[in-house]
Protein backbone atom coordinates (compact mmCIF):
# COMPACT_ATOMS: atom_id res chain seq x y z
CA UNK A 1 0.00 0.00 0.00
CA UNK A 2 1.28 3.73 -0.68
CA UNK A 3 2.42 5.65 2.19
CA UNK A 4 0.79 8.90 1.61
CA UNK A 5 1.09 12.34 3.38
CA UNK A 6 -1.35 14.75 4.64
CA UNK A 7 -2.08 18.21 3.08
CA UNK A 8 -1.31 20.79 5.51
CA UNK A 9 -2.46 24.59 5.45
CA UNK A 10 0.21 27.20 6.94
CA UNK A 11 -0.98 30.83 7.32
CA UNK A 12 -3.55 30.00 4.69
CA UNK A 13 -1.73 28.52 1.82
CA UNK A 14 -1.77 24.98 1.22
CA UNK A 15 0.96 22.30 1.07
CA UNK A 16 -0.18 19.69 -1.02
CA UNK A 17 2.42 16.47 -0.71
CA UNK A 18 2.89 14.22 -4.10
CA UNK A 19 1.54 11.03 -2.13
CA UNK A 20 -1.87 13.21 -0.51
CA UNK A 21 -4.16 11.47 1.45
CA UNK A 22 -7.71 12.16 0.87
CA UNK A 23 -10.52 11.17 2.92
CA UNK A 24 -13.71 9.67 1.00
CA UNK A 25 -17.30 8.70 2.16
CA UNK A 26 -18.51 6.82 -0.65
CA UNK A 27 -22.39 7.65 0.40
CA UNK A 28 -26.10 5.64 0.19
CA UNK A 29 -27.98 4.85 -2.31
CA UNK A 30 -26.21 4.93 -6.03
CA UNK A 31 -22.95 5.63 -3.85
CA UNK A 32 -21.12 3.06 -4.15
CA UNK A 33 -21.80 2.74 -7.73
CA UNK A 34 -21.15 6.31 -8.36
CA UNK A 35 -17.71 6.03 -6.35
CA UNK A 36 -15.89 3.54 -7.74
CA UNK A 37 -16.26 4.49 -11.21
CA UNK A 38 -14.96 8.17 -9.63
CA UNK A 39 -12.34 7.52 -7.53
CA UNK A 40 -10.94 5.01 -10.25
CA UNK A 41 -11.26 7.87 -13.27
CA UNK A 42 -9.50 10.36 -10.15
CA UNK A 43 -6.68 8.39 -10.13
CA UNK A 44 -6.20 7.39 -13.68
CA UNK A 45 -6.23 11.14 -14.46
CA UNK A 46 -3.78 11.87 -11.51
CA UNK A 47 -0.92 8.83 -12.53
CA UNK A 48 -1.31 9.91 -16.40
CA UNK A 49 -0.74 13.85 -15.97
CA UNK A 50 2.36 13.15 -13.25
CA UNK A 51 3.58 9.89 -14.84
CA UNK A 52 2.79 8.52 -11.36
CA UNK A 53 4.81 11.29 -9.35
CA UNK A 54 1.96 12.28 -7.95
CA UNK A 55 -1.09 10.19 -6.82
CA UNK A 56 -4.04 10.09 -4.00
CA UNK A 57 -4.03 7.99 -1.38
CA UNK A 58 -7.63 7.41 -0.65
CA UNK A 59 -8.57 7.01 3.13
CA UNK A 60 -12.42 6.27 3.37
CA UNK A 61 -14.30 7.84 6.34
CA UNK A 62 -17.90 6.91 7.29
CA UNK A 63 -21.63 8.43 7.22
CA UNK A 64 -24.96 7.47 6.64
CA UNK A 65 -26.40 4.17 6.21
CA UNK A 66 -22.82 2.26 6.23
CA UNK A 67 -21.30 4.33 9.10
CA UNK A 68 -24.59 3.54 11.54
CA UNK A 69 -25.02 -0.57 10.71
CA UNK A 70 -20.84 -0.16 11.67
CA UNK A 71 -20.83 2.11 14.29
CA UNK A 72 -24.11 2.69 15.18
CA UNK A 73 -23.83 6.38 14.64
CA UNK A 74 -24.94 8.53 11.46
CA UNK A 75 -21.97 10.73 11.44
CA UNK A 76 -19.13 9.31 13.93
CA UNK A 77 -17.16 11.88 15.61
CA UNK A 78 -13.99 10.16 13.75
CA UNK A 79 -15.44 11.33 10.62
CA UNK A 80 -15.57 14.89 11.48
CA UNK A 81 -12.45 15.27 12.98
CA UNK A 82 -10.45 13.63 10.44
CA UNK A 83 -11.93 16.17 7.91
CA UNK A 84 -10.75 18.52 9.92
CA UNK A 85 -7.43 16.82 10.29
CA UNK A 86 -7.03 15.78 6.06
CA UNK A 87 -8.69 19.54 5.25
CA UNK A 88 -9.71 18.06 2.02
CA UNK A 89 -12.60 15.20 1.52
CA UNK A 90 -14.63 14.40 -1.64
CA UNK A 91 -18.51 12.55 -0.70
CA UNK A 92 -21.14 10.70 -2.45
CA UNK A 93 -25.11 11.25 -1.95
CA UNK A 94 -26.12 11.10 1.87
CA UNK A 95 -30.38 9.89 2.54
CA UNK A 96 -32.20 12.07 4.53
CA UNK A 97 -35.47 10.77 4.80
CA UNK A 98 -38.71 12.78 4.57
CA UNK A 99 -40.19 14.25 7.90
CA UNK A 100 -38.99 12.55 10.87
CA UNK A 101 -35.89 10.49 11.35
CA UNK A 102 -32.56 11.87 11.11
CA UNK A 103 -31.45 15.44 10.15
CA UNK A 104 -29.33 15.96 6.97
CA UNK A 105 -26.05 14.37 7.60
CA UNK A 106 -25.06 16.56 4.43
CA UNK A 107 -26.05 20.18 6.16
CA UNK A 108 -25.02 18.59 9.53
CA UNK A 109 -21.28 18.19 7.53
CA UNK A 110 -21.22 21.64 5.94
CA UNK A 111 -22.09 23.35 9.37
CA UNK A 112 -19.81 21.66 11.72
CA UNK A 113 -17.27 21.98 8.68
CA UNK A 114 -17.99 25.84 8.40
CA UNK A 115 -18.23 25.22 4.75
CA UNK A 116 -19.92 28.18 4.08
CA UNK A 117 -19.81 28.66 0.29
CA UNK A 118 -21.18 25.91 -1.82
CA UNK A 119 -19.84 26.49 -5.28
CA UNK A 120 -21.85 24.96 -8.04
CA UNK A 121 -20.77 25.52 -11.33
CA UNK A 122 -22.78 25.26 -14.28
CA UNK A 123 -21.62 24.65 -17.96
CA UNK A 124 -22.36 23.23 -20.75
CA UNK A 125 -20.57 19.90 -22.59
CA UNK A 126 -20.83 19.72 -26.48
CA UNK A 127 -23.40 17.21 -27.41
CA UNK A 128 -25.30 16.71 -23.75
CA UNK A 129 -28.85 16.64 -24.14
CA UNK A 130 -30.29 19.29 -22.93
CA UNK A 131 -34.54 20.74 -23.14
CA UNK A 132 -33.01 24.63 -24.37
CA UNK A 133 -32.50 25.93 -27.40
CA UNK A 134 -28.95 27.58 -26.72
CA UNK A 135 -27.52 25.46 -23.66
CA UNK A 136 -24.01 26.51 -24.52
CA UNK A 137 -25.15 30.09 -23.26
CA UNK A 138 -25.15 29.21 -19.66
CA UNK A 139 -21.76 29.54 -17.80
CA UNK A 140 -22.38 29.87 -14.26
CA UNK A 141 -20.88 30.06 -10.60
CA UNK A 142 -23.40 29.59 -8.23
CA UNK A 143 -22.14 30.59 -4.60
CA UNK A 144 -24.82 29.20 -2.57
CA UNK A 145 -24.80 30.17 1.69
CA UNK A 146 -24.44 26.74 3.08
CA UNK A 147 -24.50 27.31 6.84
CA UNK A 148 -27.29 29.77 7.39
CA UNK A 149 -31.14 30.23 6.18
CA UNK A 150 -34.58 27.95 6.37
CA UNK A 151 -32.52 24.98 5.10
CA UNK A 152 -30.51 24.80 7.98
CA UNK A 153 -33.48 23.12 9.54
CA UNK A 154 -34.83 24.69 12.81
CA UNK A 155 -38.24 23.96 13.31
CA UNK A 156 -40.77 22.70 15.19
CA UNK A 157 -43.16 19.81 14.48
CA UNK A 158 -47.04 20.51 15.08
CA UNK A 159 -48.83 19.28 18.27
CA UNK A 160 -45.09 19.17 20.10
CA UNK A 161 -44.64 21.33 23.59
CA UNK A 162 -42.13 23.08 21.71
CA UNK A 163 -43.83 24.57 19.75
CA UNK A 164 -46.63 25.49 21.52
CA UNK A 165 -43.89 27.37 23.50
CA UNK A 166 -42.67 29.05 20.50
CA UNK A 167 -46.14 29.77 19.00
CA UNK A 168 -47.31 30.87 22.79
CA UNK A 169 -43.89 33.73 22.82
CA UNK A 170 -44.30 34.65 19.27
CA UNK A 171 -48.22 35.61 20.01
CA UNK A 172 -48.07 36.80 23.08
CA UNK A 173 -44.51 38.23 23.58
CA UNK A 174 -43.50 39.92 20.17
CA UNK A 175 -47.55 40.86 19.49
CA UNK A 176 -48.10 38.54 16.14
CA UNK A 177 -51.71 37.92 15.01
CA UNK A 178 -51.24 36.68 11.75
CA UNK A 179 -50.40 32.63 12.08
CA UNK A 180 -53.52 31.87 10.76
CA UNK A 181 -54.16 28.22 12.43
CA UNK A 182 -51.74 28.52 15.56
CA UNK A 183 -52.88 25.29 17.09
CA UNK A 184 -51.55 23.16 14.21
CA UNK A 185 -49.03 25.20 12.61
CA UNK A 186 -45.02 23.55 12.88
CA UNK A 187 -42.66 26.70 12.73
CA UNK A 188 -39.77 26.84 11.09
CA UNK A 189 -36.73 29.73 12.00
CA UNK A 190 -34.87 31.77 9.11
CA UNK A 191 -31.60 33.02 10.31
CA UNK A 192 -29.67 34.95 7.71
CA UNK A 193 -27.10 36.81 9.19
CA UNK A 194 -24.65 39.99 8.09
CA UNK A 195 -21.21 37.50 8.80
CA UNK A 196 -22.90 34.89 6.91
CA UNK A 197 -23.82 37.32 3.84
CA UNK A 198 -20.29 39.41 3.86
CA UNK A 199 -18.48 36.17 3.56
CA UNK A 200 -20.14 34.41 1.14
CA UNK A 201 -20.63 37.68 -1.02
CA UNK A 202 -16.58 38.26 -0.24
CA UNK A 203 -16.08 34.75 -2.04
CA UNK A 204 -18.44 35.41 -4.73
CA UNK A 205 -17.21 38.91 -5.61
CA UNK A 206 -13.07 37.51 -5.20
CA UNK A 207 -14.10 34.41 -7.98
CA UNK A 208 -15.18 37.24 -9.96
CA UNK A 209 -12.33 39.18 -9.85
CA UNK A 210 -9.80 36.57 -10.13
CA UNK A 211 -11.35 34.56 -12.70
CA UNK A 212 -11.79 37.91 -14.93
CA UNK A 213 -15.98 37.63 -14.93
CA UNK A 214 -17.92 40.76 -15.78
CA UNK A 215 -20.66 40.63 -12.86
CA UNK A 216 -22.30 39.16 -9.55
CA UNK A 217 -25.57 38.90 -8.66
CA UNK A 218 -27.10 38.74 -5.65
CA UNK A 219 -30.49 36.28 -5.67
CA UNK A 220 -32.73 37.07 -2.61
CA UNK A 221 -36.63 37.29 -2.55
CA UNK A 222 -36.00 40.70 -0.35
CA UNK A 223 -39.57 41.79 -1.20
CA UNK A 224 -41.44 39.37 1.13
CA UNK A 225 -39.05 38.67 3.68
CA UNK A 226 -37.24 42.02 3.73
CA UNK A 227 -34.93 41.37 6.82
CA UNK A 228 -33.30 38.08 5.45
CA UNK A 229 -33.46 38.11 1.87
CA UNK A 230 -33.72 41.93 2.15
CA UNK A 231 -31.18 42.19 4.65
CA UNK A 232 -28.60 39.86 2.56
CA UNK A 233 -29.22 42.29 -0.82
CA UNK A 234 -28.70 45.46 1.23
CA UNK A 235 -25.31 43.87 3.55
CA UNK A 236 -24.19 42.57 -0.08
CA UNK A 237 -24.15 45.70 -1.49
CA UNK A 238 -22.45 47.18 1.50
CA UNK A 239 -19.75 45.17 1.10
CA UNK A 240 -19.19 45.26 -2.09
CA UNK A 241 -19.11 49.17 -2.08
CA UNK A 242 -16.89 49.28 0.81
CA UNK A 243 -13.82 46.36 -0.23
CA UNK A 244 -13.84 46.64 -3.56
CA UNK A 245 -15.19 50.04 -4.34
CA UNK A 246 -12.70 50.67 -7.28
CA UNK A 247 -13.17 47.17 -8.85
CA UNK A 248 -17.42 47.11 -9.12
CA UNK A 249 -20.03 49.46 -9.82
CA UNK A 250 -23.19 48.40 -7.80
CA UNK A 251 -27.15 49.25 -9.17
CA UNK A 252 -27.28 50.49 -5.77
CA UNK A 253 -25.39 53.57 -7.20
CA UNK A 254 -26.96 53.34 -10.18
CA UNK A 255 -29.97 53.99 -8.70
CA UNK A 256 -28.65 56.36 -6.03
CA UNK A 257 -27.51 58.18 -9.64
CA UNK A 258 -31.70 57.70 -10.99
CA UNK A 259 -32.45 59.43 -8.07
CA UNK A 260 -30.04 62.37 -8.47
CA UNK A 261 -29.37 62.55 -11.95
CA UNK A 262 -31.62 60.61 -14.01
CA UNK A 263 -31.72 57.43 -15.71
CA UNK A 264 -29.47 58.71 -18.47
CA UNK A 265 -26.30 59.99 -16.32
CA UNK A 266 -26.96 56.41 -14.22
CA UNK A 267 -26.48 54.72 -17.90
CA UNK A 268 -23.52 56.33 -18.82
CA UNK A 269 -21.76 56.02 -15.50
CA UNK A 270 -22.48 51.87 -15.62
CA UNK A 271 -21.21 51.91 -19.20
CA UNK A 272 -18.04 53.91 -18.12
CA UNK A 273 -17.82 51.61 -15.03
CA UNK A 274 -17.94 48.21 -17.59
CA UNK A 275 -15.74 50.12 -20.20
CA UNK A 276 -13.22 50.25 -17.17
CA UNK A 277 -13.27 46.61 -16.67
CA UNK A 278 -15.31 46.88 -13.00
CA UNK A 279 -17.74 44.43 -12.19
CA UNK A 280 -21.34 45.30 -12.24
CA UNK A 281 -22.79 43.79 -8.80
CA UNK A 282 -26.54 43.55 -9.15
CA UNK A 283 -29.54 41.63 -7.61
CA UNK A 284 -32.84 39.91 -8.92
CA UNK A 285 -35.10 38.65 -7.14
CA UNK A 286 -36.00 34.81 -7.20
CA UNK A 287 -39.10 34.02 -9.07
CA UNK A 288 -38.06 36.23 -12.14
CA UNK A 289 -34.53 34.68 -11.65
CA UNK A 290 -35.68 31.11 -12.71
CA UNK A 291 -37.13 32.86 -15.54
CA UNK A 292 -34.38 34.83 -16.60
CA UNK A 293 -31.86 32.24 -16.70
CA UNK A 294 -34.42 30.60 -18.80
CA UNK A 295 -34.47 33.10 -21.21
CA UNK A 296 -31.39 35.11 -21.17
CA UNK A 297 -29.05 32.97 -19.34
CA UNK A 298 -26.27 34.82 -21.06
CA UNK A 299 -26.62 37.77 -18.41
CA UNK A 300 -25.87 36.22 -15.85
CA UNK A 301 -21.90 34.36 -14.77
CA UNK A 302 -21.50 34.71 -11.02
CA UNK A 303 -24.66 34.25 -8.51
CA UNK A 304 -24.42 34.68 -5.08
CA UNK A 305 -27.61 33.28 -3.14
CA UNK A 306 -28.92 32.02 0.12
CA UNK A 307 -29.17 28.19 1.06
CA UNK A 308 -32.83 27.41 0.00
CA UNK A 309 -32.53 29.46 -3.32
CA UNK A 310 -29.38 28.24 -3.88
CA UNK A 311 -30.54 24.62 -3.75
CA UNK A 312 -33.27 25.52 -5.77
CA UNK A 313 -31.49 27.11 -8.57
CA UNK A 314 -28.55 24.76 -8.93
CA UNK A 315 -31.01 21.71 -9.78
CA UNK A 316 -33.22 24.28 -12.18
CA UNK A 317 -30.19 25.18 -14.16
CA UNK A 318 -28.28 22.06 -13.89
CA UNK A 319 -31.48 20.82 -15.93
CA UNK A 320 -30.97 23.10 -18.77
CA UNK A 321 -27.16 21.76 -19.60
CA UNK A 322 -28.26 18.18 -19.46
CA UNK A 323 -29.30 17.17 -15.33
CA UNK A 324 -28.38 16.40 -12.06
CA UNK A 325 -26.18 13.70 -13.63
CA UNK A 326 -23.80 16.00 -14.46
CA UNK A 327 -23.76 18.71 -12.00
CA UNK A 328 -20.76 19.07 -9.76
CA UNK A 329 -20.36 21.09 -6.53
CA UNK A 330 -17.72 22.31 -3.76
CA UNK A 331 -18.52 23.46 -0.12
CA UNK A 332 -15.80 25.43 0.66
CA UNK A 333 -14.66 27.72 3.91
CA UNK A 334 -12.99 29.96 1.69
CA UNK A 335 -11.03 31.60 4.67
CA UNK A 336 -9.26 28.13 5.70
CA UNK A 337 -9.16 26.11 2.52
CA UNK A 338 -10.99 23.29 4.05
CA UNK A 339 -13.28 21.65 1.68
CA UNK A 340 -15.38 18.65 0.92
CA UNK A 341 -16.53 18.01 -2.74
CA UNK A 342 -19.99 16.59 -3.75
CA UNK A 343 -22.17 16.02 -6.38
CA UNK A 344 -25.40 18.11 -6.85
CA UNK A 345 -27.81 15.23 -7.03
CA UNK A 346 -29.14 13.08 -4.05
CA UNK A 347 -28.83 9.27 -3.69
CA UNK A 348 -31.16 8.07 -6.55
CA UNK A 349 -32.41 5.13 -4.31
CA UNK A 350 -34.45 3.31 -7.49
CA UNK A 351 -31.34 2.84 -9.03
CA UNK A 352 -29.11 1.84 -6.26
CA UNK A 353 -26.77 -1.09 -6.72
CA UNK A 354 -27.61 -1.46 -10.76
CA UNK A 355 -24.47 0.18 -11.68
CA UNK A 356 -26.71 2.49 -14.04
CA UNK A 357 -26.52 5.97 -13.25
CA UNK A 358 -24.11 8.49 -14.48
CA UNK A 359 -21.06 9.47 -11.85
CA UNK A 360 -20.13 12.41 -14.06
CA UNK A 361 -21.36 14.41 -11.12
CA UNK A 362 -18.86 12.89 -8.55
CA UNK A 363 -16.34 12.96 -11.19
CA UNK A 364 -16.77 16.23 -12.01
CA UNK A 365 -16.62 17.36 -8.27
CA UNK A 366 -13.33 15.73 -8.50
CA UNK A 367 -12.14 17.70 -10.79
CA UNK A 368 -13.09 20.47 -8.37
CA UNK A 369 -11.39 19.02 -5.97
CA UNK A 370 -8.38 18.98 -8.11
CA UNK A 371 -8.00 22.68 -9.24
CA UNK A 372 -8.59 23.28 -5.72
CA UNK A 373 -5.39 21.06 -5.39
CA UNK A 374 -3.13 22.55 -7.88
CA UNK A 375 -3.50 19.55 -9.59
CA UNK A 376 -5.03 21.37 -12.40
CA UNK A 377 -3.27 18.93 -15.45
CA UNK A 378 -5.25 16.08 -13.92
CA UNK A 379 -8.67 17.95 -13.72
CA UNK A 380 -7.93 19.13 -17.61
CA UNK A 381 -7.54 15.66 -18.88
CA UNK A 382 -10.93 14.35 -17.05
CA UNK A 383 -12.65 17.42 -19.06
CA UNK A 384 -11.13 16.79 -22.18
CA UNK A 385 -12.11 12.90 -22.07
CA UNK A 386 -15.42 13.73 -20.53
CA UNK A 387 -15.52 15.86 -23.64
CA UNK A 388 -14.51 13.05 -26.01
CA UNK A 389 -16.39 10.64 -24.75
CA UNK A 390 -19.85 12.51 -24.75
CA UNK A 391 -18.99 13.60 -28.33
CA UNK A 392 -18.69 9.73 -29.14
CA UNK A 393 -22.17 9.26 -28.03
CA UNK A 394 -21.48 6.66 -25.51
CA UNK A 395 -23.48 7.53 -22.38
CA UNK A 396 -25.05 5.92 -19.29
CA UNK A 397 -28.69 5.81 -19.22
CA UNK A 398 -29.77 9.57 -18.59
CA UNK A 399 -28.53 10.96 -21.28
CA UNK A 400 -28.77 7.92 -24.05
CA UNK A 401 -32.59 8.12 -23.73
CA UNK A 402 -32.80 11.90 -25.07
CA UNK A 403 -30.10 11.33 -27.73
CA UNK A 404 -30.20 9.85 -30.85
CA UNK A 405 -28.34 6.67 -31.67
CA UNK A 406 -26.29 6.43 -28.62
CA UNK A 407 -24.89 3.56 -26.78
CA UNK A 408 -26.49 3.26 -23.43
CA UNK A 409 -23.24 1.71 -21.06
CA UNK A 410 -23.07 1.25 -17.26
CA UNK A 411 -21.28 3.58 -14.63
CA UNK A 412 -18.80 1.33 -14.45
CA UNK A 413 -18.44 0.97 -18.43
CA UNK A 414 -18.48 4.90 -18.29
CA UNK A 415 -15.35 5.14 -16.25
CA UNK A 416 -13.47 2.92 -18.54
CA UNK A 417 -14.40 4.59 -21.72
CA UNK A 418 -13.37 8.10 -19.70
CA UNK A 419 -10.01 6.25 -18.63
CA UNK A 420 -9.70 5.17 -22.69
CA UNK A 421 -10.35 8.65 -23.72
CA UNK A 422 -7.50 10.21 -21.21
CA UNK A 423 -5.08 9.53 -24.33
N1 LIG B 1 -25.87 16.20 -1.17
C1 LIG B 1 -26.57 15.11 -1.01
O1 LIG B 1 -26.06 14.09 -0.53
C2 LIG B 1 -27.99 15.10 -1.41
C3 LIG B 1 -28.82 14.13 -0.88
N2 LIG B 1 -30.13 14.07 -1.26
C4 LIG B 1 -30.92 12.97 -0.69
O2 LIG B 1 -31.03 11.93 -1.68
C5 LIG B 1 -32.25 11.20 -1.49
C6 LIG B 1 -33.01 11.07 -2.80
O3 LIG B 1 -33.45 12.36 -3.21
P1 LIG B 1 -34.24 12.69 -4.55
O4 LIG B 1 -35.08 13.85 -4.32
O5 LIG B 1 -34.81 11.44 -5.11
O6 LIG B 1 -33.12 13.27 -5.52
P2 LIG B 1 -31.96 12.54 -6.33
O7 LIG B 1 -31.06 13.62 -6.79
O8 LIG B 1 -31.33 11.47 -5.55
O9 LIG B 1 -32.68 11.85 -7.58
C7 LIG B 1 -33.69 12.46 -8.33
C8 LIG B 1 -33.62 12.02 -9.76
O10 LIG B 1 -32.50 12.66 -10.36
C9 LIG B 1 -31.91 11.80 -11.31
N3 LIG B 1 -30.54 11.46 -10.86
C10 LIG B 1 -30.01 11.57 -9.62
N4 LIG B 1 -28.74 11.19 -9.61
C11 LIG B 1 -28.44 10.84 -10.88
C12 LIG B 1 -27.28 10.36 -11.51
N5 LIG B 1 -26.14 10.15 -10.84
N6 LIG B 1 -27.33 10.07 -12.83
C13 LIG B 1 -28.46 10.27 -13.52
N7 LIG B 1 -29.59 10.73 -12.99
C14 LIG B 1 -29.58 11.01 -11.67
C15 LIG B 1 -32.80 10.56 -11.39
O11 LIG B 1 -33.79 10.93 -12.37
P3 LIG B 1 -34.68 9.92 -13.25
O12 LIG B 1 -35.59 9.23 -12.30
O13 LIG B 1 -35.39 10.87 -14.17
O14 LIG B 1 -33.79 9.00 -13.98
C16 LIG B 1 -33.39 10.54 -10.00
O15 LIG B 1 -34.57 9.79 -9.91
C17 LIG B 1 -33.03 11.96 -0.40
O16 LIG B 1 -32.82 11.28 0.80
C18 LIG B 1 -32.38 13.33 -0.37
O17 LIG B 1 -32.52 13.95 0.86
C19 LIG B 1 -30.66 14.92 -2.21
C20 LIG B 1 -29.86 15.90 -2.76
C21 LIG B 1 -28.48 16.09 -2.38
O1 LIG C 1 -29.20 16.94 2.47
C1 LIG C 1 -30.10 16.58 1.72
O2 LIG C 1 -30.72 15.54 1.88
C2 LIG C 1 -30.44 17.39 0.51
C3 LIG C 1 -29.34 18.33 0.15
C4 LIG C 1 -29.57 19.02 -1.13
O3 LIG C 1 -30.58 18.93 -1.78
C5 LIG C 1 -28.47 19.81 -1.67
O4 LIG C 1 -27.52 20.11 -0.97
O5 LIG C 1 -28.55 20.20 -2.85
MG1 LIG D 1 -30.45 19.97 -3.69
Amino acid sequence: MTQGEKITVENGKMNVPNHAIIPYIEGDGTGPDIWAAASRVLEQAVEKAYNGEKKIVWKEVLAGQKAYDKTGEWLPNETLETIRDYKIAIKGPLTTPIGGGIRSLNVALRQELDLFTCLRPVRYFEGVPSPVKHPEDVDMQIFRENTEDIYAGIEWQEGTDEVKKVIDFIQNEMGVDKIRFPETSGIGIKPVSKEGTERLVRAAIEYALNEGKKSVTLVHKGNIMKFTEGSFKSWGYELAEREYGDKVFTWNEYDAIVEEKGREEADKAQKEAQDAGKIIVKDAIADIFLQQILTRPKEFEVVATMNLNGDYISDALAAQVGGIGIAPGANINNDTGHAIFEATHGTAPKYAGMDKVNPSSVILSGTLMLDHLGWREASELIAKAMDKTIASKVVTYDFARLMDNATEVKTSEFADELIKNMG
